[in-house]
Protein backbone atom coordinates (compact mmCIF):
# COMPACT_ATOMS: atom_id res chain seq x y z
CA UNK A 1 0.00 0.00 0.00
CA UNK A 2 2.86 2.32 0.86
CA UNK A 3 4.10 2.85 -2.68
CA UNK A 4 0.62 3.55 -3.94
CA UNK A 5 0.27 6.45 -1.59
CA UNK A 6 3.03 8.26 -3.44
CA UNK A 7 0.53 8.85 -6.22
CA UNK A 8 -1.65 10.78 -3.85
CA UNK A 9 0.34 13.86 -4.87
CA UNK A 10 -1.97 13.92 -7.87
CA UNK A 11 -5.02 14.16 -5.76
CA UNK A 12 -5.54 17.89 -6.04
CA UNK A 13 -5.86 17.50 -9.80
CA UNK A 14 -8.21 14.58 -9.66
CA UNK A 15 -11.32 16.64 -9.62
CA UNK A 16 -10.76 17.96 -13.04
CA UNK A 17 -8.96 15.32 -15.03
CA UNK A 18 -11.28 12.73 -16.39
CA UNK A 19 -10.83 9.02 -16.56
CA UNK A 20 -11.59 8.39 -20.21
CA UNK A 21 -13.62 5.23 -19.77
CA UNK A 22 -16.03 6.79 -17.27
CA UNK A 23 -15.94 10.40 -18.39
CA UNK A 24 -17.60 9.61 -21.66
CA UNK A 25 -19.52 12.15 -23.61
CA UNK A 26 -21.27 11.22 -26.77
CA UNK A 27 -20.38 13.73 -29.42
CA UNK A 28 -20.39 12.61 -33.02
CA UNK A 29 -21.97 9.28 -33.69
CA UNK A 30 -22.56 9.07 -37.39
CA UNK A 31 -22.85 5.61 -38.83
CA UNK A 32 -26.25 4.84 -37.47
CA UNK A 33 -28.07 1.74 -38.56
CA UNK A 34 -31.26 3.63 -39.39
CA UNK A 35 -29.66 6.91 -40.49
CA UNK A 36 -31.43 9.42 -38.28
CA UNK A 37 -32.79 12.43 -40.05
CA UNK A 38 -31.82 15.54 -38.15
CA UNK A 39 -34.41 18.21 -37.49
CA UNK A 40 -32.22 20.66 -39.32
CA UNK A 41 -28.80 20.37 -40.79
CA UNK A 42 -27.31 23.19 -38.80
CA UNK A 43 -28.21 24.90 -35.62
CA UNK A 44 -28.76 28.61 -35.85
CA UNK A 45 -26.23 31.06 -34.54
CA UNK A 46 -26.27 31.89 -30.86
CA UNK A 47 -28.98 34.26 -29.74
CA UNK A 48 -27.85 37.54 -28.28
CA UNK A 49 -30.23 38.50 -25.56
CA UNK A 50 -29.33 42.17 -25.89
CA UNK A 51 -31.70 43.14 -28.64
CA UNK A 52 -34.31 45.82 -29.06
CA UNK A 53 -37.06 46.06 -26.48
CA UNK A 54 -40.24 44.49 -27.84
CA UNK A 55 -43.72 45.33 -26.68
CA UNK A 56 -45.53 42.81 -24.53
CA UNK A 57 -49.11 43.99 -24.48
CA UNK A 58 -50.55 41.44 -22.09
CA UNK A 59 -47.48 40.79 -20.12
CA UNK A 60 -46.68 42.38 -16.82
CA UNK A 61 -43.08 41.52 -15.98
CA UNK A 62 -42.14 40.50 -12.49
CA UNK A 63 -40.45 43.30 -10.56
CA UNK A 64 -36.76 42.49 -10.53
CA UNK A 65 -34.05 43.90 -8.39
CA UNK A 66 -32.22 45.71 -11.15
CA UNK A 67 -33.27 49.06 -12.51
CA UNK A 68 -35.22 48.98 -15.78
CA UNK A 69 -32.36 50.56 -17.70
CA UNK A 70 -30.11 47.62 -16.87
CA UNK A 71 -32.51 45.04 -18.25
CA UNK A 72 -32.06 43.76 -21.74
CA UNK A 73 -35.16 41.97 -22.94
CA UNK A 74 -34.50 39.37 -25.59
CA UNK A 75 -37.00 38.94 -28.32
CA UNK A 76 -35.63 38.53 -31.81
CA UNK A 77 -38.32 38.62 -34.46
CA UNK A 78 -38.57 34.90 -34.85
CA UNK A 79 -39.92 34.58 -31.34
CA UNK A 80 -43.01 36.53 -32.34
CA UNK A 81 -45.16 34.50 -34.64
CA UNK A 82 -48.62 35.15 -33.43
CA UNK A 83 -47.83 34.69 -29.79
CA UNK A 84 -49.12 37.28 -27.41
CA UNK A 85 -46.51 36.67 -24.79
CA UNK A 86 -42.92 35.94 -25.49
CA UNK A 87 -39.80 34.82 -23.75
CA UNK A 88 -37.79 37.50 -22.00
CA UNK A 89 -34.19 37.42 -20.88
CA UNK A 90 -32.13 39.81 -18.81
CA UNK A 91 -28.40 40.26 -18.92
CA UNK A 92 -27.67 36.93 -20.61
CA UNK A 93 -26.69 35.57 -23.96
CA UNK A 94 -26.92 32.13 -25.55
CA UNK A 95 -23.58 30.96 -26.86
CA UNK A 96 -21.85 27.81 -27.95
CA UNK A 97 -19.41 26.54 -25.31
CA UNK A 98 -17.64 23.31 -24.41
CA UNK A 99 -20.95 21.63 -23.53
CA UNK A 100 -22.89 22.78 -26.60
CA UNK A 101 -25.16 25.80 -26.37
CA UNK A 102 -25.30 27.40 -22.99
CA UNK A 103 -26.46 30.53 -21.22
CA UNK A 104 -23.81 33.08 -20.28
CA UNK A 105 -23.82 36.30 -18.29
CA UNK A 106 -23.53 39.30 -20.60
CA UNK A 107 -22.53 41.50 -17.66
CA UNK A 108 -21.32 41.22 -14.09
CA UNK A 109 -23.94 40.16 -11.55
CA UNK A 110 -23.34 41.46 -8.06
CA UNK A 111 -24.58 39.31 -5.18
CA UNK A 112 -28.00 40.32 -3.91
CA UNK A 113 -29.87 39.14 -0.86
CA UNK A 114 -32.79 37.97 -3.00
CA UNK A 115 -32.86 35.72 -6.03
CA UNK A 116 -33.39 37.58 -9.28
CA UNK A 117 -34.99 36.69 -12.58
CA UNK A 118 -32.89 36.24 -15.71
CA UNK A 119 -35.41 34.49 -17.95
CA UNK A 120 -39.16 34.23 -18.16
CA UNK A 121 -40.85 31.71 -20.43
CA UNK A 122 -44.64 31.76 -20.73
CA UNK A 123 -46.75 28.64 -20.87
CA UNK A 124 -47.87 29.39 -24.44
CA UNK A 125 -44.40 28.62 -25.76
CA UNK A 126 -44.14 25.29 -23.98
CA UNK A 127 -45.24 21.92 -25.26
CA UNK A 128 -47.20 20.35 -22.46
CA UNK A 129 -49.00 17.05 -21.95
CA UNK A 130 -50.70 16.25 -18.71
CA UNK A 131 -50.19 12.78 -17.34
CA UNK A 132 -53.71 11.91 -16.26
CA UNK A 133 -56.96 11.88 -18.15
CA UNK A 134 -58.40 14.13 -19.36
CA UNK A 135 -54.95 14.87 -20.69
CA UNK A 136 -54.45 18.03 -22.66
CA UNK A 137 -51.91 20.04 -24.57
CA UNK A 138 -50.51 23.50 -24.41
CA UNK A 139 -50.63 25.23 -26.72
CA UNK A 140 -53.90 23.77 -27.88
CA UNK A 141 -52.56 22.59 -31.19
CA UNK A 142 -53.76 19.02 -31.66
CA UNK A 143 -57.31 18.97 -32.99
CA UNK A 144 -59.54 16.20 -31.70
CA UNK A 145 -59.75 13.51 -34.32
CA UNK A 146 -56.22 14.04 -35.62
CA UNK A 147 -54.57 10.60 -35.77
CA UNK A 148 -51.60 11.75 -33.65
CA UNK A 149 -54.13 12.30 -30.86
CA UNK A 150 -55.04 8.61 -31.01
CA UNK A 151 -51.39 7.58 -31.03
CA UNK A 152 -50.66 9.67 -27.94
CA UNK A 153 -53.84 8.42 -26.34
CA UNK A 154 -52.70 4.82 -26.79
CA UNK A 155 -49.65 5.36 -24.57
CA UNK A 156 -49.30 4.91 -20.85
CA UNK A 157 -49.15 8.43 -19.36
CA UNK A 158 -47.17 7.22 -16.37
CA UNK A 159 -44.36 5.51 -18.25
CA UNK A 160 -44.39 6.82 -21.82
CA UNK A 161 -43.95 10.53 -21.19
CA UNK A 162 -40.98 10.64 -23.57
CA UNK A 163 -42.85 8.91 -26.43
CA UNK A 164 -45.86 11.20 -25.92
CA UNK A 165 -43.74 14.33 -25.94
CA UNK A 166 -41.84 13.13 -28.98
CA UNK A 167 -45.16 12.76 -30.84
CA UNK A 168 -46.24 16.22 -29.77
CA UNK A 169 -42.91 17.74 -30.75
CA UNK A 170 -43.03 16.16 -34.21
CA UNK A 171 -46.57 17.37 -34.64
CA UNK A 172 -45.55 20.90 -33.60
CA UNK A 173 -42.73 20.91 -36.19
CA UNK A 174 -45.29 20.01 -38.84
CA UNK A 175 -47.92 22.55 -37.84
CA UNK A 176 -47.91 25.80 -39.80
CA UNK A 177 -46.88 28.95 -37.95
CA UNK A 178 -45.90 27.10 -34.85
CA UNK A 179 -43.22 28.51 -32.59
CA UNK A 180 -41.50 25.11 -32.50
CA UNK A 181 -40.96 25.11 -36.24
CA UNK A 182 -38.57 27.97 -35.65
CA UNK A 183 -37.24 26.86 -32.30
CA UNK A 184 -36.43 23.47 -33.83
CA UNK A 185 -33.44 25.14 -35.49
CA UNK A 186 -31.93 25.66 -32.05
CA UNK A 187 -32.24 22.04 -31.05
CA UNK A 188 -29.28 19.74 -31.59
CA UNK A 189 -29.48 17.60 -34.71
CA UNK A 190 -29.02 13.82 -34.45
CA UNK A 191 -25.30 14.30 -35.05
CA UNK A 192 -25.01 16.94 -32.34
CA UNK A 193 -27.25 15.39 -29.71
CA UNK A 194 -25.28 13.56 -27.04
CA UNK A 195 -28.15 11.22 -26.15
CA UNK A 196 -27.10 7.58 -26.12
CA UNK A 197 -30.46 6.74 -27.68
CA UNK A 198 -28.79 7.78 -30.93
CA UNK A 199 -25.65 5.74 -30.38
CA UNK A 200 -24.66 2.82 -32.57
CA UNK A 201 -23.84 -0.61 -31.15
CA UNK A 202 -20.17 0.23 -31.59
CA UNK A 203 -20.57 3.47 -29.68
CA UNK A 204 -22.34 1.65 -26.87
CA UNK A 205 -19.60 -0.95 -26.59
CA UNK A 206 -17.08 1.87 -26.16
CA UNK A 207 -18.84 2.84 -22.96
CA UNK A 208 -17.22 -0.14 -21.23
CA UNK A 209 -20.35 -0.37 -19.16
CA UNK A 210 -22.42 -3.37 -20.12
CA UNK A 211 -25.36 -2.37 -17.91
CA UNK A 212 -25.61 1.06 -19.45
CA UNK A 213 -25.16 -0.31 -22.96
CA UNK A 214 -27.94 -2.86 -22.49
CA UNK A 215 -30.26 -0.26 -20.92
CA UNK A 216 -29.74 1.99 -23.91
CA UNK A 217 -30.26 -0.85 -26.36
CA UNK A 218 -33.58 -1.65 -24.68
CA UNK A 219 -34.58 1.99 -24.85
CA UNK A 220 -33.72 2.15 -28.53
CA UNK A 221 -35.75 -0.99 -29.13
CA UNK A 222 -38.72 0.42 -27.24
CA UNK A 223 -38.72 3.60 -29.36
CA UNK A 224 -38.21 1.57 -32.54
CA UNK A 225 -41.13 -0.75 -31.74
CA UNK A 226 -43.34 2.24 -31.01
CA UNK A 227 -42.45 3.76 -34.37
CA UNK A 228 -43.02 0.47 -36.21
CA UNK A 229 -46.42 0.06 -34.56
CA UNK A 230 -47.63 3.57 -35.30
CA UNK A 231 -45.82 4.47 -38.51
CA UNK A 232 -46.70 1.37 -40.51
CA UNK A 233 -47.33 1.60 -44.25
CA UNK A 234 -51.08 2.07 -43.87
CA UNK A 235 -50.98 5.28 -41.80
CA UNK A 236 -52.31 8.52 -43.32
CA UNK A 237 -49.80 10.91 -44.84
CA UNK A 238 -50.27 13.44 -42.05
CA UNK A 239 -48.80 10.88 -39.66
CA UNK A 240 -46.25 9.44 -42.06
CA UNK A 241 -44.62 12.79 -42.74
CA UNK A 242 -44.02 13.49 -39.03
CA UNK A 243 -41.36 10.75 -38.86
CA UNK A 244 -40.66 9.12 -42.19
CA UNK A 245 -37.94 6.94 -40.70
CA UNK A 246 -37.37 5.55 -37.20
CA UNK A 247 -34.24 7.69 -36.79
CA UNK A 248 -36.36 10.82 -36.92
CA UNK A 249 -38.65 9.46 -34.21
CA UNK A 250 -35.80 8.28 -32.01
CA UNK A 251 -34.18 11.70 -32.37
CA UNK A 252 -37.44 13.28 -31.12
CA UNK A 253 -37.50 10.89 -28.15
CA UNK A 254 -33.90 11.79 -27.32
CA UNK A 255 -34.82 15.49 -27.40
CA UNK A 256 -37.77 14.78 -25.11
CA UNK A 257 -35.63 12.80 -22.68
CA UNK A 258 -32.80 15.27 -22.44
CA UNK A 259 -34.83 18.49 -22.41
CA UNK A 260 -38.18 17.88 -20.75
CA UNK A 261 -39.78 18.84 -17.49
CA UNK A 262 -42.16 16.83 -15.40
CA UNK A 263 -43.82 19.06 -12.84
CA UNK A 264 -47.05 19.74 -11.09
CA UNK A 265 -48.97 22.59 -12.59
CA UNK A 266 -52.26 24.17 -11.75
CA UNK A 267 -54.40 25.18 -14.65
CA UNK A 268 -57.58 26.73 -13.28
CA UNK A 269 -58.68 24.57 -10.38
CA UNK A 270 -56.94 21.44 -11.63
CA UNK A 271 -53.54 20.42 -10.27
CA UNK A 272 -51.83 17.79 -12.40
CA UNK A 273 -48.49 16.28 -13.18
CA UNK A 274 -47.42 17.51 -16.58
CA UNK A 275 -44.57 16.80 -18.97
CA UNK A 276 -43.29 19.88 -20.69
CA UNK A 277 -40.74 20.96 -23.22
CA UNK A 278 -39.80 24.48 -22.31
CA UNK A 279 -37.82 26.45 -24.87
CA UNK A 280 -34.74 28.25 -23.57
CA UNK A 281 -35.24 26.72 -20.14
CA UNK A 282 -37.11 23.51 -19.44
CA UNK A 283 -36.48 20.71 -16.99
CA UNK A 284 -37.06 17.09 -16.18
CA UNK A 285 -38.25 16.45 -12.73
CA UNK A 286 -38.95 12.85 -11.93
CA UNK A 287 -40.19 12.56 -8.41
CA UNK A 288 -37.98 10.20 -6.57
CA UNK A 289 -39.20 10.46 -3.04
CA UNK A 290 -35.80 11.63 -1.81
CA UNK A 291 -34.88 15.08 -0.72
CA UNK A 292 -31.37 16.27 -1.47
CA UNK A 293 -30.03 19.70 -2.20
CA UNK A 294 -33.52 21.07 -2.26
CA UNK A 295 -31.99 24.45 -1.67
CA UNK A 296 -30.39 24.20 -5.09
CA UNK A 297 -33.55 23.85 -7.08
CA UNK A 298 -36.86 24.85 -5.66
CA UNK A 299 -39.95 25.07 -7.72
CA UNK A 300 -42.37 27.27 -5.94
CA UNK A 301 -46.00 27.03 -6.79
CA UNK A 302 -47.98 30.16 -6.24
CA UNK A 303 -45.81 30.97 -3.29
CA UNK A 304 -45.92 27.45 -1.81
CA UNK A 305 -43.39 24.79 -2.55
CA UNK A 306 -45.23 21.89 -4.14
CA UNK A 307 -42.43 19.44 -4.63
CA UNK A 308 -39.15 19.50 -2.89
CA UNK A 309 -37.41 16.50 -4.36
CA UNK A 310 -36.04 16.86 -7.86
CA UNK A 311 -33.50 14.22 -8.68
CA UNK A 312 -33.71 14.97 -12.41
CA UNK A 313 -33.74 18.51 -13.63
CA UNK A 314 -32.61 19.67 -17.02
CA UNK A 315 -33.10 22.86 -18.85
CA UNK A 316 -33.38 23.35 -22.52
CA UNK A 317 -30.43 25.67 -22.97
CA UNK A 318 -29.03 25.81 -19.47
CA UNK A 319 -26.21 23.34 -18.88
CA UNK A 320 -25.69 21.30 -15.76
CA UNK A 321 -23.41 21.92 -12.80
CA UNK A 322 -23.24 20.34 -9.34
CA UNK A 323 -22.57 23.83 -8.02
CA UNK A 324 -25.10 25.77 -10.05
CA UNK A 325 -25.62 29.52 -9.88
CA UNK A 326 -29.27 29.41 -10.98
CA UNK A 327 -32.50 27.58 -10.27
CA UNK A 328 -36.01 27.38 -11.72
CA UNK A 329 -39.26 28.69 -10.42
CA UNK A 330 -42.83 28.17 -11.64
CA UNK A 331 -44.83 31.37 -11.30
CA UNK A 332 -48.41 30.23 -11.13
CA UNK A 333 -50.03 33.67 -11.33
CA UNK A 334 -49.06 34.29 -14.92
CA UNK A 335 -48.04 30.74 -15.83
CA UNK A 336 -44.37 31.35 -16.37
CA UNK A 337 -41.23 29.41 -15.73
CA UNK A 338 -38.57 31.72 -14.40
CA UNK A 339 -34.86 31.09 -14.33
CA UNK A 340 -33.42 32.81 -11.27
CA UNK A 341 -29.94 33.53 -10.02
CA UNK A 342 -29.32 32.21 -6.51
CA UNK A 343 -29.56 34.77 -3.75
CA UNK A 344 -26.10 35.98 -2.78
CA UNK A 345 -24.54 34.73 -6.01
CA UNK A 346 -21.83 36.72 -7.78
CA UNK A 347 -21.43 36.01 -11.49
CA UNK A 348 -18.82 37.59 -13.71
CA UNK A 349 -19.53 38.68 -17.27
CA UNK A 350 -18.90 35.71 -19.59
CA UNK A 351 -19.45 33.08 -16.88
CA UNK A 352 -21.92 30.33 -17.63
CA UNK A 353 -25.32 30.20 -15.93
CA UNK A 354 -26.07 26.64 -14.82
CA UNK A 355 -28.56 24.61 -12.87
CA UNK A 356 -28.34 21.21 -11.22
CA UNK A 357 -30.02 18.55 -13.40
CA UNK A 358 -29.87 15.68 -10.95
CA UNK A 359 -29.47 14.98 -7.30
CA UNK A 360 -28.56 11.70 -5.74
CA UNK A 361 -27.81 10.06 -9.08
CA UNK A 362 -24.58 8.52 -10.24
CA UNK A 363 -22.89 9.18 -13.55
CA UNK A 364 -24.54 6.18 -15.10
CA UNK A 365 -27.89 7.92 -14.81
CA UNK A 366 -26.49 11.18 -16.22
CA UNK A 367 -25.14 9.16 -19.14
CA UNK A 368 -28.42 7.35 -19.64
CA UNK A 369 -30.47 10.50 -19.77
CA UNK A 370 -28.16 13.16 -21.15
CA UNK A 371 -25.13 11.42 -22.64
CA UNK A 372 -22.49 12.98 -20.40
CA UNK A 373 -20.90 12.24 -17.06
CA UNK A 374 -19.22 14.44 -14.51
CA UNK A 375 -15.91 13.86 -12.77
CA UNK A 376 -17.18 15.92 -9.84
CA UNK A 377 -20.44 14.07 -9.37
CA UNK A 378 -20.62 13.88 -5.58
CA UNK A 379 -22.88 10.84 -5.87
CA UNK A 380 -20.15 8.78 -7.51
CA UNK A 381 -18.00 8.54 -4.44
CA UNK A 382 -16.98 5.88 -2.00
CA UNK A 383 -16.72 6.06 1.75
CA UNK A 384 -13.31 5.44 3.30
CA UNK A 385 -12.88 4.36 6.86
CA UNK A 386 -12.84 7.38 9.08
CA UNK A 387 -14.38 10.62 7.92
CA UNK A 388 -12.78 10.92 4.53
CA UNK A 389 -15.05 10.52 1.53
CA UNK A 390 -13.52 10.51 -1.91
CA UNK A 391 -15.05 10.58 -5.33
CA UNK A 392 -14.86 7.18 -7.02
CA UNK A 393 -13.22 8.70 -10.10
CA UNK A 394 -10.62 10.40 -7.92
CA UNK A 395 -9.92 7.18 -6.09
CA UNK A 396 -9.49 5.16 -9.26
CA UNK A 397 -7.37 7.84 -10.92
CA UNK A 398 -5.04 8.16 -7.97
CA UNK A 399 -4.33 4.47 -8.04
CA UNK A 400 -4.31 4.22 -11.84
CA UNK A 401 -7.09 1.69 -11.81
CA UNK A 402 -8.93 0.98 -15.05
CA UNK A 403 -11.71 -1.29 -16.19
CA UNK A 404 -15.23 -2.00 -15.12
CA UNK A 405 -16.44 -2.44 -11.56
CA UNK A 406 -15.81 -6.05 -10.64
CA UNK A 407 -12.97 -6.30 -13.13
CA UNK A 408 -10.82 -3.39 -12.05
CA UNK A 409 -7.14 -3.74 -12.83
CA UNK A 410 -4.08 -1.61 -12.33
CA UNK A 411 -3.25 0.15 -15.59
CA UNK A 412 0.51 0.50 -15.65
CA UNK A 413 0.35 2.74 -18.71
CA UNK A 414 -1.39 5.37 -16.61
CA UNK A 415 1.21 5.13 -13.85
CA UNK A 416 3.92 7.75 -13.50
CA UNK A 417 7.56 6.93 -14.12
CA UNK A 418 6.94 3.23 -14.60
CA UNK A 419 5.62 2.85 -11.08
CA UNK A 420 3.29 -0.05 -11.70
CA UNK A 421 2.91 -1.17 -8.16
CA UNK A 422 -0.51 -1.22 -6.62
CA UNK A 423 -1.55 -3.04 -3.53
CA UNK A 424 -4.13 -5.75 -4.15
CA UNK A 425 -6.08 -4.35 -1.23
CA UNK A 426 -6.55 -1.11 -3.13
CA UNK A 427 -8.04 -2.93 -6.09
CA UNK A 428 -10.15 -5.02 -3.77
CA UNK A 429 -11.37 -1.82 -2.12
CA UNK A 430 -12.22 -0.32 -5.50
CA UNK A 431 -14.13 -3.49 -6.41
CA UNK A 432 -16.04 -3.88 -3.24
CA UNK A 433 -16.46 -0.53 -1.55
CA UNK A 434 -20.00 0.67 -2.05
CA UNK A 435 -20.68 4.01 -3.59
CA UNK A 436 -22.61 6.37 -1.42
CA UNK A 437 -25.91 5.13 -0.29
CA UNK A 438 -28.95 7.28 -0.93
CA UNK A 439 -29.26 8.05 2.74
CA UNK A 440 -25.85 9.66 3.02
CA UNK A 441 -25.39 13.36 3.11
CA UNK A 442 -23.95 14.33 -0.24
CA UNK A 443 -20.61 16.01 -0.49
CA UNK A 444 -19.83 19.02 -2.53
CA UNK A 445 -16.47 19.05 -4.33
CA UNK A 446 -14.87 21.49 -1.88
CA UNK A 447 -15.71 19.13 1.01
CA UNK A 448 -14.33 16.23 -0.94
CA UNK A 449 -11.15 18.13 -1.68
CA UNK A 450 -10.77 18.78 2.05
CA UNK A 451 -11.37 15.09 2.78
CA UNK A 452 -8.79 14.04 0.21
CA UNK A 453 -6.29 16.46 1.68
CA UNK A 454 -6.83 14.96 5.12
CA UNK A 455 -6.49 11.47 3.71
CA UNK A 456 -3.35 12.48 1.88
CA UNK A 457 -1.82 13.92 5.04
CA UNK A 458 -2.71 10.77 6.94
CA UNK A 459 -1.11 8.65 4.23
CA UNK A 460 2.03 10.76 4.16
CA UNK A 461 2.42 10.36 7.90
CA UNK A 462 2.10 6.60 7.53
CA UNK A 463 4.54 6.65 4.66
CA UNK A 464 7.06 8.61 6.73
CA UNK A 465 7.03 5.77 9.24
CA UNK A 466 7.79 3.21 6.52
CA UNK A 467 10.11 5.03 4.15
CA UNK A 468 10.44 2.33 1.51
CA UNK A 469 10.34 2.87 -2.23
CA UNK A 470 7.98 1.12 -4.60
CA UNK A 471 10.83 -1.14 -5.78
CA UNK A 472 11.71 -2.04 -2.20
CA UNK A 473 8.06 -2.80 -1.46
CA UNK A 474 7.83 -5.11 -4.45
CA UNK A 475 11.03 -6.83 -3.45
CA UNK A 476 9.76 -7.27 0.09
CA UNK A 477 6.44 -8.59 -1.14
CA UNK A 478 8.21 -10.89 -3.57
CA UNK A 479 10.34 -12.31 -0.77
CA UNK A 480 7.24 -12.64 1.36
CA UNK A 481 5.48 -14.46 -1.46
CA UNK A 482 8.44 -16.80 -1.96
CA UNK A 483 8.50 -17.48 1.79
CA UNK A 484 4.76 -18.27 1.80
CA UNK A 485 4.83 -20.48 -1.26
CA UNK A 486 8.04 -22.09 -0.14
C1 LIG B 1 -30.89 20.57 -21.84
S1 LIG B 1 -29.56 20.49 -22.91
C2 LIG B 1 -28.58 21.90 -22.57
C3 LIG B 1 -28.23 22.67 -23.83
C4 LIG B 1 -27.26 21.97 -24.70
N1 LIG B 1 -25.89 22.25 -24.27
C5 LIG B 1 -27.43 22.31 -26.15
O1 LIG B 1 -26.43 22.51 -26.85
O2 LIG B 1 -28.56 22.36 -26.62
C6 LIG B 1 -28.75 19.12 -22.17
C7 LIG B 1 -27.53 18.67 -22.94
O3 LIG B 1 -26.45 19.59 -22.76
C8 LIG B 1 -25.21 18.93 -22.58
N2 LIG B 1 -24.70 19.23 -21.22
C9 LIG B 1 -25.35 19.92 -20.27
N3 LIG B 1 -24.59 20.07 -19.17
C10 LIG B 1 -23.43 19.44 -19.42
C11 LIG B 1 -22.23 19.20 -18.66
N4 LIG B 1 -22.09 19.67 -17.42
N5 LIG B 1 -21.22 18.51 -19.23
C12 LIG B 1 -21.35 18.03 -20.49
N6 LIG B 1 -22.47 18.21 -21.26
C13 LIG B 1 -23.50 18.90 -20.73
C14 LIG B 1 -25.52 17.45 -22.78
O4 LIG B 1 -25.32 17.16 -24.14
C15 LIG B 1 -27.00 17.35 -22.45
O5 LIG B 1 -27.65 16.27 -23.07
Amino acid sequence: MAASFVSLHHVSGCFTYPRPEREYRRTHFHSHGWSPAPATKYRLRPINASVETPSFPLFQPTPVQESASQLEPADPDFYKIGYVRSMRAYGIEFKEGPDGFGVYASKDVEPLRRARVIMEIPLELMLTIRQKLPWMFFPDIVPLGHPIFDIINSTNPETDWDLRLACLLLYAFDKEDNFWQLYGDFLPSADECTSLLLATEDDLSQLQDTDLASTMKNQQLRALEFWEKNWHSGVPLKIKRLARDPGRFIWAVSIAQSRCINMQVRIGALVQDANMLIPYAGLVILLHGLLYFSFLCLLVYDGCMLCDAYPFVTTDMLNHSFQPNCFLHWRFKDRMVEVMINAGQRIRKGEEMTINYMNGQQNQMLMQRYGFSSSVNPWDSIPFSGNAHVHLDSFLSVFNISGLPGEYYHNSQLADKGDNFVDGAVIAAARTLPTWSDGDVPLIPSMERKAVKELQEECQQMLARFPTTSAQDQKLLGEHFICLSG
